[in-house]
C-alpha cells in the first residue's frame, strides 16, 4: 500500500516543495539582475556621465573610478559606449588576477573585456530595447545590465550606452546563498542537453532549471537542494504507523471472526445438530442450553423447541389413534397383532406358555335390535371398561377387535390359569347386570369366551394361536353362549344357533 499510494504522493509532495524553493533562487536571481540594472540606470542617468560620453568631463573617470569601488560593488567590468555602439571608456577587474584596469579600447590589460564587450556591441545593435541578460562567461557566467546614457532628469538624445557585468562566482553565489539560506549551484549547459529538473541521490535531492543566455547554444543550470531527513523520517513514521495499523486491522478482524464464531457460528451449529437430533435422546439437553440465550438464536431454538414438542404430542396422538378404538378405548386389531407377535416371539424364546382369548357378547344384535345403536355403544364401553380393569389387575392385554368382539393375550400363562381368568371375565361382565331383555340366555348382557394356549414345547404361528382361540369361542356359541371354552384339538366346528338365523 505505502509503495502504491504513500511514496508516490510523498514523492510528489516531495518534488513540489523543492520546485518551490528552485523558484525562490530564480527570484532572486531576477532581483540581482533587476539591483543591477537600477545601479547601471542610476550611472547612466546623471548629468556628469552624459557630459563624460560627450568629452566634456575629463576627470569622471578619475573620480568615478577604482577598484576598491569596483570589489566593493562587485563589478567586473563597466563599459561605456558612444552612441553609435563604439567602446568609450573600460574599468574592469580581471577575472584572474583582479587586476584593475581602464582603457579606452579593447587591448593590452583589457584585452580580457573582449567576449563581453562583443556581446554587449551585439545586443545594443540587433536588439537596443533588451536590457539585461546572462553571459555564459569564460571562467564563470555572468549577468549584464545595458541602458543608454541620458541627462538626469532623462531629457535630450541618448549620447550612449553603459554596461555594467557582474560575474555570477563563487562569491556572488555565496552571498545569493545568504540571502535565499539554499545551497545553490550554476553551471554552463548546451541547451541541446536534456536535464532532468528533479534527481534523487541517497538523501538528497536536488532540482535544477535553465536560464537562457545571449548565447543560444548555451544555458546556465541554476540548481538546489535539499535534504530528505525529514522526508525519510516521515517515511519511516509512515511506515510504522502502517505496520500497526496493519497488526490493529489483523486483530479487530481475528476478535470479530472469534465473536461471530462464538455468537453466531458455534450457536448455529448447535441448532443444525439440535434439529439432526430432533428423534434423539440429547436433543433436549442441547435445546436447554440454547433456548436459555436471550438472542435470536434463542428465540429461534425455543420455537423450535415449541414446535418439537407440539410435534411430538401430534405424533404420540396420531400413535394413540391409530393403536386404540375410539369408541372404547381400548387397544385395537392393529396393537393386538403387533403385541401378539412380540409375546409368541418371546414365549418361544424364553420357552414359556402363552394363552389368547376371544370374548364375544351373547346376541348383541339383539340387544342393538331392542335398545337402540346408542345404548349398545354404551353397553360395549361399559363391558370394555369392566375388561380393561381385570386384564389391568392381571397383567394382560385386552382389545377390541371387532363389533362386539375383544380379544385378550395373557403372556406366561398356562391353560388352566387363562381358564380362571376367562372365567373371571365371564363373571365380571354377568355381574354388571346390564340388562338385555331380547337376550335368551339371560335378562342381562352375557359374553362368551374362547381360549387357545400355546405349550411352550409346541411351535404354533400367531394365526393358530388365534385360530385356536376362535374355534374355542365357537365352540362356546355352540354350547348355548354364556360360557368359557379351552381349545382341544377334539374341538371341531359346531353349528351356531342365533335366534333371528335359520338353524
Ligand atoms: N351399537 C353398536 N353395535 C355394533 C357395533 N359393532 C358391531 N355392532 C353390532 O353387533 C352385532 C353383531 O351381531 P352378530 O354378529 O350377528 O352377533 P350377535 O348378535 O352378537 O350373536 P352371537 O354373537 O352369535 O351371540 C351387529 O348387529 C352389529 O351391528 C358398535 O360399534 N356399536
Amino acid at each position: 500500500m505505502s509503495k502504491w499510494f504513500i511514496l508516490p504522493a510523498l514523492h510528489k509532495e516531495e518534488r513540489g516543495i523543492i520546485g518551490q524553493e528552485l523558484k525562490r533562487v530564480e527570484r532572486s536571481f531576477f532581483l540581482a539582475q533587476q539591483e543591477l540594472l537600477a545601479q547601471a540606470r542610476d550611472w547612466a542617468n546623471w548629468d556628469d556621465t552624459y557630459e563624460f560620453v560627450q568629452d566634456n568631463y575629463p576627470r569622471y573617470a578619475e573620480v568615478n573610478f577604482s577598484p576598491e569601488m569596483m570589489t566593493e560593488m562587485r563589478y567586473q567590468l563597466i563599459a561605456f559606449f558612444n552612441a553609435d555602439g563604439e567602446v568609450y571608456y573600460l574599468s574592469g577587474l580581471a577575472p584572474d588576477d583582479n587586476h584593475f584596469a581602464t582603457c579606452t579600447h579593447v587591448v593590452d590589460a583589457c584585452a580580457w573585456m573582449a567576449p563581453f564587450i562583443d556581446s554587449i556591441q551585439l545586443s545594443i545593435e540587433n536588439n537596443p530595447d533588451q536590457q539585461d541578460f546572462l553571459f555564459p562567461g569564460i571562467n564563470s557566467p555572468a549577468m549584464v545590465a545595458i541602458t543608454p546614457i541620458l541627462r538626469t532628469d532623462s531629457s535630450g538624445p541618448s549620447t550612449g550606452w553603459l554596461a555594467k557585468v557582474r560575474l555570477m562566482d563563487g562569491k556572488w553565489i555565496k552571498q545569493m546563498e545568504n540571502v535565499t539560506g539554499l545551497p545553490i549551484t550554476i553551471d554552463r549547459q548546451l541547451t541541446a542537453q536534456a536535464t532532468p529538473s528533479t534527481t534523487i541521490k541517497g538523501d538528497t535531492i536536488y532540482a535544477q532549471h535553465l536560464l537562457p543566455t545571449n548565447v543560444p547554444a548555451i544555458s546556465i543550470t541554476v540548481g538546489t537542494q535539499l535534504n530528505r531527513t525529514h522526508y525519510l523520517a516521515s517515511l519511516d513514521t509512515i511506515r510504522y504507523v502502517l505496520i500497526w495499523t496493519a497488526c490493529l486491522m489483523l486483530f479487530v478482524i481475528g476478535f470479530v471472526l472469534w465473536l461471530m464464531e462464538r455468537i453466531i457460528l458455534k450457536p448455529l451449529k448447535s441448532l443444525s445438530i439440535f434439529a439432526r437430533q430432533t428423534s434423539g435422546e440429547n436433543s433436549q439437553l442441547d435445546s436447554a442450553l440454547l433456548c436459555q440465550r436471550n438472542d435470536e438464536i434463542g428465540m429461534l431454538a425455543r420455537s423450535f423447541d415449541q414446535q418439537l414438542t407440539r410435534q411430538r404430542e401430534l405424533n404420540a396422538e396420531l400413535l394413540n389413534l391409530s393403536t386404540h378404538d375410539s369408541l372404547t378405548g381400548l387397544p385395537n386389531r392393529r396393537l393386538f397383532d403387533q403385541q401378539l407377535k412380540a409375546d409368541i416371539h418371546e414365549t418361544q424364546a424364553l420357552h414359556q406358555p402363552l394363552a389368547a382369548m376371544m370374548l364375544d357378547i351373547d346376541h348383541f344384535k339383539l340387544f342393538n335390535d331392542h335398545y337402540g345403536h346408542q345404548k349398545g355403544d354404551e353397553c360395549l364401553q361399559q363391558v370394555a371398561k369392566a375388561l380393561q380393569r381385570i386384564a389391568t389387575d392381571h397383567d394382560f392385554l385386552i382389545a377390541r377387535t371387532g363389533g362386539e368382539e375383544f380379544s385378550a393375550l395373557l403372556p406366561n400363562t398356562s391353560a388352566q390359569r387363562a381358564e380362571q381368568i376367562g372365567y373371571l371375565l365371564h363373571h365380571t361382565v354377568a355381574n354388571l347386570k346390564l340388562a338385555h331383555k331380547a337376550s335368551p340366555v339371560a335378562p342381562h348382557v352375557t359374553i362368551s369366551v374362547g381360549i387357545g394356549s400355546l405349550d411352550e414345547s409346541i411351535d404354533i404361528s400367531p394365526s393358530a394361536l388365534m385360530s385356536n382361540a376362535d374355534q374355542a369361542l365357537y365352540s362356546a356359541k355352540a354350547a348355548g353362549r354364556h360360557q368359557v371354552i379351552v381349545f382341544k384339538p377334539s374341538i371341531a366346528r359346531t353349528s351356531v344357533h342365533t335366534p333371528d338365523a335359520p338353524l
